[in-house]
């Protein structure tokens, strides 16, 4: 936590803090000592002249404690904000630049909380330490000190009282600590749930398991209760106890102190001064322990916090010595596989095997497979948001691991399987995938990506887009996810399986659209496709199997000896459709495309 402390605070406005709690604390300790003059001296004695100066006196210092309490206020509070701003910045940047892998081990409930729930309690710490934290001890030592000076058996008093609270601060803290890592991680449940719900809305009710999903909340939500009673009941009792410990601690302080002034021991200023003293020491005591209850949870915040932020990448820039600041040109071999295995770190087996494959400047990719084939995670390797566990992948010759992210991310335009809008609008969306793109672009981006139509006629470029893309159909974000790839100035294109939620004749027009683009007919594209017909035009086809090349070439190739492929064709191709093989495939998938188009039953 003071890790935390020390990078996130500035040293001057915390030392003004500081500074002015001093203050405030010599003041709160020489107030009770003017009172017992007033007094002792003043009304024992009938001097006016004296309890007015003394009363003026007793103003002053009072309003330079309460001056130095506004300025300590302010200090502590804006550096205790200014730490949570930072923060949650700091958060935010490293969550979003985090790779795949770790992002994926944290998973997206746990960040969520971390950045507001966690924050928010170093915030409160912070905010306390600068006020109490240092507060609390000084009063507490200054008020013992000013107390023995007044009177030495009266102290005897806290020799029973001051154990007493110790041990009740004790139990109390053995009681809460441990539930507040518990307390946490609960929380993090509940988000987990609550986003769960919140995201898959439709399914529960279509499901009709809106019950179930009300109990799976009501059970975290009772948990986290129960838990949250438990340990804030125990720090509530805490405040009860000491009231009664500081009124008998009190009572004692008068039955004693009225005896020794009988006896001419002690003046009654004096007693007054000294009941004062005992009331700061005893509150000084309870924001010690308040404080001390904040400490371990925010100590767990803090953990919870630096996990995150000294969380190390494991998709690494390249030392600056060896790094290529830019792509090589690409032609010949311009995007190379060569050996590329995977395995997920948790996973028992690998993913992806041996993977090879050289694809040429302007070529197209195609790759298709069964659901888990591992087409998916080809892809996010190429884009290099994880790295191969063996193998390389090679971008002009060059080893992708040899250039930035930065360099990398430039060349690689990716849609991934759910398309992804952000709220805005269409424009605002596709100034993503080109800071600088014009509107020209923009419309010939979407007209590619057979989206100009739907967006011209409900508004144009600056059609409002809502969170998620909620105002659109999933066909239609499909096709905006895919301009947006499409307008990047890249040059490697990969669609993961972004045609899925096209219809066919869409699906076709956008492949011929692309094929015969200006600007992406000498860029390489890699499609990940389930079905037969958005592959088969592809240069080259790679038939996955469980994370194996099953079978590379031409459609015309496969179709006549990669069984695997066989199956799929038979698993979508009509007999009469299969009867064709080998005749003319190119134009055999225009003849059954054209078919669909006028509603035959090809494809
Ligand atoms: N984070 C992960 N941890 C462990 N295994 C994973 C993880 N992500 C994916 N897998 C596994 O890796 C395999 C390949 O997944 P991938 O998403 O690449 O498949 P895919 O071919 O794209 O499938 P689909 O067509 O269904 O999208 C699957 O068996 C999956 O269970």
């Amino acid at each position: 936590m003071l890790n935390i402390g020390r990078r996130y605070l500035n040293f001057w406005p915390v030392f003004w803090a500081l500074f002015l709690l001093i203050i405030q604390v010599v003041t709160n300790l020489w107030l009770p000592t003017i009172t017992a003059d007033i007094i002792n001296k003043g009304i024992a004695q009938s001097d006016m002249t004296y309890i007015w100066t003394m009363g003026a006196v007793m103003l002053a210092v009072a309003l330079i404690s309460w001056l130095s309490a506004i300025g300590n206020v302010y200090f502590a509070s804006k550096q205790s904000q200014g730490l949570g701003k930072k923060l949650r910045g700091d958060l935010f940047k490293k969550i979003l630049f985090m790779d795949e892998r770790n992002f994926q081990d944290f998973g997206d409930a746990t960040l969520i909380t971390r950045t507001t729930n966690d924050v928010t309690q170093l915030q409160n710490v912070f905010q306390t330490m600068l006020r109490m934290m240092l507060m609390a001890p000084m009063m507490l030592i200054g008020s013992i000190f000013m107390a023995w000076h007044l009177s030495h058996d009266l102290m005897l008093v806290f020799v029973v009282a001051l154990p007493v609270l110790a041990l009740a601060v004790v139990i109390n803290i053995a009681i809460a600590m441990p539930r507040f890592r518990s307390m946490q991680t609960k929380i993090d449940k509940i988000n987990l749930i609550f986003q769960q719900g919140l995201t898959g809305v439709r399914v529960i009710r279509a499901f009709n398991r809106d019950d179930y999903e009300i109990e799976k909340f009501d059970e975290a939500n009772r948990d986290l209760t129960h838990t949250s009673r438990v340990v804030l009941t125990t720090i509530a009792l805490l405040m009860p106890i000491m009231t009664v410990i500081l009124s008998f601690t009190n009572i004692g302080i008068v039955w004693f102190g009225a005896r020794l002034i009988s006896q001419k021991m002690m003046e009654v200023g004096a007693l007054v001064a000294f009941l004062t003293y005992a009331t700061q020491i005893l509150m000084s005591f309870m924001q010690l322990s308040a404080v001390a209850v904040m400490v371990p949870r925010a100590q767990v915040s803090a953990q919870r916090v630096r996990e995150v932020l000294e969380k190390e990448d494991k998709i690494k820039d390249p030392n600056p010595t060896v790094a290529k600041e830019r792509l090589s040109e690409l032609s010949r071999h311009a995007l190379q596989l060569e050996q590329v295995s995977f395995k997920f770190d948790a996973a028992a087996r690998e993913v992806l095997t041996d993977l090879s494959v050289t694809v040429e400047q302007g070529e197209t990719l195609a790759i298709i497979g069964g659901t888990g084939a591992g087409k998916t995670t080809l892809l996010h390797l190429i884009a290099r948001l994880m790295d191969p566990t063996s193998g390389n992948i090679k971008l002009g010759g060059d080893d992708i691991r040899l250039l930035s992210q930065h360099v990398l991310r430039e060349k690689v335009a990716l849609t991934q399987q759910k398309a992804v809008l952000f709220s805005g609008t269409v424009r605002s969306n596709l100034l993503l995938g080109k800071a600088d793109a014009t509107d020209e672009e923009m419309w010939e981006a979407l007209s590619l990506a057979q989206a100009a139509n739907f967006v011209k006629e409900q508004g144009g470029l600056d059609l409002v887009v809502e969170q998620n893309g909620a105002n659109f159909s999933g066909g239609q974000r499909q096709r905006l996810a895919i301009a947006r790839t499409l307008i990047k100035p890249a040059e490697l294109y990969l669609f993961d399986d972004s045609f899925s939620a096209l219809d066919f004749a869409t699906d076709r027009k956008l492949r011929q659209a692309i094929a015969h683009s200006q600007k992406h007919q000498d860029k390489i594209k890699l499609i990940v496709a389930q079905r037969i017909a958005t592959v088969m035009t592809a240069d080259q086809i790679m038939v996955l199997e469980n994370g194996h090349i099953a079978g590379l070439g031409t459609h015309e190739k496969l179709a006549q000896t990669c069984p695997a492929y066989q199956e799929i064709m038979r698993s979508q191709l009509s007999d009469q459709d299969l009867q064709k093989l080998g005749v003319n495939w190119r134009q055999w998938e225009n003849e059954t495309s054209t078919a669909l188009l006028k509603g035959g039953q090809h494809l």
